[in-house]
């Protein structure tokens, strides 16, 4: 297995108590496996992923990807799983200024000594952004920066992709190939794919579907 998470609570300081936000998640993700993450605004889902990608921590329950139990990390530790076994994809695409859209790309890839000019390459064109890899960041529409977002993410070849709505600022038909792009990655790496989204269509494309609800899956 290669995510498995056992029992997940997160809560965070109100104005009186805490406030629980996730109430005890329990979470069976394999190798070339996708699951939708799926639930009402505010019901948790960006907080799981932030916690399945290292970036914060449960209160308590036990999680551990690709054999290592990342609950018991220190910060380094779950740091150096972000650069190696996680790729995440958020709505912020947080690209790098100074590098044109390439070099944004390959950045990942060559943090986590994964780079492959080829591939790299053949995934900018599958997404789309062949023409523009000279380009920088502010150059891009919102949407080509979000598709470098992605195919920076994905270039790194992560065990495991998280994505919060990282189709979110693309028409139908572009976040349709992206979406298959995405799958299309992630079976050929057999890596394992958990997003974030509002589209039941969007949801229905993976293989698995978990709805939060009211902190618990529904
Ligand atoms: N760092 C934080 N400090 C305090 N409260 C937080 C923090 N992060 C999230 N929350 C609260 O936790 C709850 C869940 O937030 P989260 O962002 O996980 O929801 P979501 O399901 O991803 O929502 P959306 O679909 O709107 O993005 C919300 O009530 C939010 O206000």
């Amino acid at each position: 297995m290669l995510l498995k998470l056992r029992d997940i609570r997160k809560s965070f300081p109100g104005a009186d108590a805490p406030v629980p936000v996730l109430r005890g998640i329990d979470l069976d993700l394999d190798e070339g496996e996708s699951m939708a993450l799926t639930g009402e605004s505010g019901s948790g889902k960006s907080t799981l992923l932030h916690l399945v990608g290292g970036l914060d921590r449960p209160d308590a329950g036990r999680l551990d990807l690709d054999g290592v139990e990342v609950t018991a990390l220190d910060d380094s530790g779950r740091a150096a799983l972000r650069r190696g076994t996680v790729g995440m994809v958020f709505q912020q695409f947080n690209l790098i200024p100074s590098l044109n859209v390439g070099d944004n790309i390959a950045f990942q890839a060559r943090l986590a000594g994964r780079h492959d000019a080829a591939a790299t390459a053949a995934l900018a064109e599958r997404l789309g952004l062949g023409p523009h890899l000279a380009k920088y960041p502010e150059q891009l529409s919102g949407g080509q920066q979000q598709r470098t977002a992605i195919a920076r993410t994905l270039a790194a070849r992560p065990r495991l992709v998280l994505a919060d709505e990282p189709t979110g600022n693309l028409d139908e038909a572009t976040a349709e190939a992206v979406l298959d792009t995405m799958l299309e990655l992630v079976a050929e790496t057999g890596a394992a794919l958990l997003m974030v989204t509002h589209s039941t269509h969007h949801a229905a494309r993976m293989g698995r579907r978990l709805h939060l609800r009211a902190g618990r899956i529904a």
